[in-house]
């Protein structure tokens, strides 16, 4: 397994003065990048590439199965990254509106990233995660699915837009097919779509009607594995590469590389921050 790369420079943001690292693991509830760099080298691992951390447990033989290469930032590009999703007075990240159709969508001339999948998947708390060093910006959450009725629209500074949407599945509102299908069809600035497939479930019937329309629309996608911390290693695993094989031998549009997320331990949250800021063009990464 490679070593996280570290480019010069790295080395002083990863020094770590010794009373801090007697504090490494009570990092605080934002998850700044600089508290990371003060972890064990396993446990920023684990955080910052979860796939690398996972590859470990694989069989030699077996590595190459882990698309880990296609998107494989720096830690200074993740460090980097960090500054898009920071508000400051310069840099304002808010909830700008809501809507039920895409008539009633603001019209921003920014890219825009979607976040789409079954009810309860943890679309809303992604996005609070991904939010954490913005804590103005409310982002409801709830153990209830069906909680999202509306696509949620948050400005992030003159940069991108990220759009929450309601789940489909269980409990989806009602107008959910009229709303979230005309926007991945016809929405112009639609950069990236991410479809979140639960980690412990796998991919179920309700994502595969998304997946074929992502499919259908040639939207260029990406899919992301939530709630990993309620996943074993082993179960983590198996998912990953059975999900991988699914996008290598059955879609298009689909990114070869899997995300692994957690809202909870924050594990996947950096890199995917990264990997928005790098997409929608804003971060030069490698
Ligand atoms: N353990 C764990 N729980 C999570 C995680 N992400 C979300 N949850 C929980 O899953 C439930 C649903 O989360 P939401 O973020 O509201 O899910 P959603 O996809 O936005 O749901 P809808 O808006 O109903 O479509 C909540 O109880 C969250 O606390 C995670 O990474 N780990
Ligand atoms: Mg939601």
């Amino acid at each position: 397994m490679a070593a996280p790369r570290l480019r010069p420079g790295m080395g002083r943001l990863i020094e770590m003065p010794a009373a801090l690292g007697r504090l490494s693991r009570a990092y605080s509830k934002s998850h700044a990048f600089r508290e990371v760099l003060q972890l064990p080298k396993m446990e920023l691992t684990k955080l910052v590439f979860p796939l690398q951390e996972l590859q470990r447990h694989l069989h030699p033989d077996a590595r190459s199965d882990l698309h880990l290469r296609v998107f494989d930032p720096s830690l200074e590009d993740v460090a980097r990254a960090e500054g898009f999703f920071t508000a400051t007075p310069r840099n304002r990240i808010e909830y700008l509106s809501s809507a039920v159709r895409l008539d009633h969508a603001p019209d921003l001339p920014r890219p825009e990233v979607c976040f789409i999948g079954r009810s309860n998947v943890g679309k809303s708390s992604l996005i609070k995660a991904l939010f954490s060093l913005a804590p103005e910006v409310e982002v409801r959450v709830s153990k209830t699915p069906g909680h999202t009725k509306k696509m949620n629209f948050f400005k992030v500074g003159k940069y991108f837009t990220l759009v929450d949407m309601p789940g489909y599945g269980y409990r989806a509102p009602e107008d959910f097919v009229d709303m979230v299908e005309t926007y991945l069809k016809e929405r112009k600035n639609l950069l990236r779509t991410f479809l979140l497939v639960d980690s412990v479930a796998g991919i179920q019937k309700a994502d595969n009607i998304a997946i074929e329309m992502c499919e259908e629309f040639a939207l260029p996608y990406v899919m992301v594995l939530t709630k990993i911390d309620k996943s074993s290693t082993g179960h983590l695993l198996k998912q990953v590469l059975e999900i991988q094989k699914f996008v290598a031998t059955k879609t298009q549009g689909c990114f070869p590389q899997l995300f692994p997320v957690s809202a909870v331990t924050y594990s996947g949250i950096h890199l995917l921050r990264c990997f928005i800021a790098t997409i929608t063009g804003n971060l030069k990464t490698n």
